[in-house]
């Protein structure tokens, strides 16, 4: 079978099981808008207790990256990912069953720490069979794979919840991800080497780092200003995005327009649409003109704008909501370009440890807005509740969307400024820079 023994072909079916499992996470992870009344419901929450019941996996994952850079790049994406994939769905069929607040809480960390180590070993596992002028693609396409794991999250997901309960749902989501977590074991190899074949040509030798090696690269990446930069960005627009599709886009909707949880998520479900078309695009796009930072400013500029018409018109016409959503989405295309940088800019076989600092950066954002966004929520709530749920004001809602306004505005800001030192000398690089050849 040419699938199987051609290194070009068999890279892309193993990225596909590798991305399966990256798929469950972000079911996992952006499931409780949809859940968010029957939990709210089940452990009798407040919007802060439930933002941070969400927010508890993007603590748990924001910490784990560095960590899981280093263990991409020591142990390698194959063992890490399987590893990772068991604790995530033991996690998730613990939370299937939980009975309290505090176990639903432990079982959501416990399904972050089994996840947060998917998609760097994804991008780690890229570096290793991929060419690094097709980088932004497969980190666009393994976003695309987030937006469709973001989808299901939504109406198919809140479907399944209405015909068989939340419990029974979640609980088989975890089952089958288990069996994902045995074939990546079974199928994937950390490289072309490895798999039997010659290495790819163009595809930079992977050597394996001394602990030394391991230490001074994360020095160097930690001391590059670029890195930070990227991950203000990062941390600004990913936060935002997972807090809206994976939280408070639900109960928005439901609650600005009276409409069904069911009818709401096809809204969010929008977004994630919005991530299975642009991250691609966007990242095919950049690789093809060998140009990232000009891209990333057209995309902050339109994304702060996108967020800031709901701020301000606070109940704009449906379409418009759907509209931004899908914008936002798409958009991150531009934003997800920052992973490209950061790896260009220091040696290859430390990609793991660039992309995972500046991962933990996105998902320290994703741990912080829902809590934030809950705060502003209840100190405007009036104290009406629906069925044991909290109903929240229009004005609690604008103020909510104003902080994610602000943050569009500080992610375009650092796109400008990566935009003016574009073309600044890279720190260290065993590779060729798009940053250097890009002529923006
Ligand atoms: N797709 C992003 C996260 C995101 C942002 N908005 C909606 N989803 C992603 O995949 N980030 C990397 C990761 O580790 O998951």
């Amino acid at each position: 079978m040419r699938l199987w023994r051609d290194p070009l072909r068999r890279r892309w079916l193993l990225w596909a099981t590798m991305g399966t499992l990256f798929l469950l996470v972000n079911v996992n992870r952006l499931s409780t808008a949809v859940l968010s009344e029957n939990l709210m419901a089940a452990f009798g929450t407040t919007g802060a207790q439930l933002g941070t019941l969400h927010a508890v996996f993007f603590w748990v994952y924001a910490v784990m990256q560095i960590p899981t850079g280093v263990l991409a790049d020591r142990v390698g994406p194959r063992v890490t990912a399987a590893t990772g994939a068991v604790v995530m769905n033991l996690g998730v069929v613990w939370f299937a069953l939980a009975e309290s607040y505090l176990t639903a809480t432990l079982a959501r960390g416990l399904v972050g720490l089994g996840g947060s180590v998917i998609f760097v070993c994804i991008l780690r596992f890229c570096a290793n069979w991929f060419r690094a002028d097709e980088f932004a693609t497969m980190s666009g396409a393994t976003f695309a794979v987030a937006g469709f794991g973001g989808v299901f999250a939504t109406t198919p997901l809140a479907l399944g919840v209405e015909a068989f309960g939340w419990r029974s749902t979640v609980g088989w989501i975890g089952a089958v991800g288990l069996v994902m977590a045995a074939l990546v074991f079974a199928l994937v190899r950390d490289s072309p080497v490895d798999a039997g074949f010659e290495r790819i040509e163009g595809v930079p030798g992977q050597e394996t780092l001394t602990n030394a090696q391991l230490k001074g690269h994360l020095a160097g990446v930690l001391r590059d200003r670029w890195i930070w930069v990227v991950s203000v960005m990062l941390f600004c627009t990913t936060g935002v995005n997972l807090t809206l599709f994976g939280l408070w886009g639900v109960p928005y909707v439901v609650q600005t327009y009276d409409v069904s949880v069911t009818t709401a998520s096809t809204l969010t479900l929008l977004g994630g649409v919005g991530l299975m078309v642009g991250p691609p695009a966007i990242g095919w796009l950049s690789d093809r003109l060998e140009s990232r930072v000009g891209l990333m400013v057209a995309g902050g500029a339109c994304y702060t704008v996108c967020l800031g018409i709901i701020a301000v018109v606070g109940n704009p016409p449906l379409v418009v909501v759907g509209a931004v959503f899908l914008l936002a989405g798409v958009m991150l295309g531009t934003f997800v370009l920052g992973y490209s940088v950061v790896k260009d800019r220091h040696p290859s076989s430390a990609s793991g440890i660039s992309t995972g600092t500046a991962n933990g950066a996105a998902f320290l954002g994703a741990a912080i807005f829902p809590t934030v966004m809950g705060w502003i929520l209840d100190t405007y709530w009036t104290g009406e509740l629906v069925g044991g749920v909290r109903v929240y004001t229009e004005t609690g809602y604008r103020i909510a969307f104003g902080l994610a306004t602000v943050a569009g505005v500080i992610a375009f800001v650092c796109t400008l400024w990566l935009y003016r030192h574009d073309g600044a000398a890279t720190p260290e690089s065993d590779g060729a820079s798009l940053e250097r050849v890009s002529g923006e």
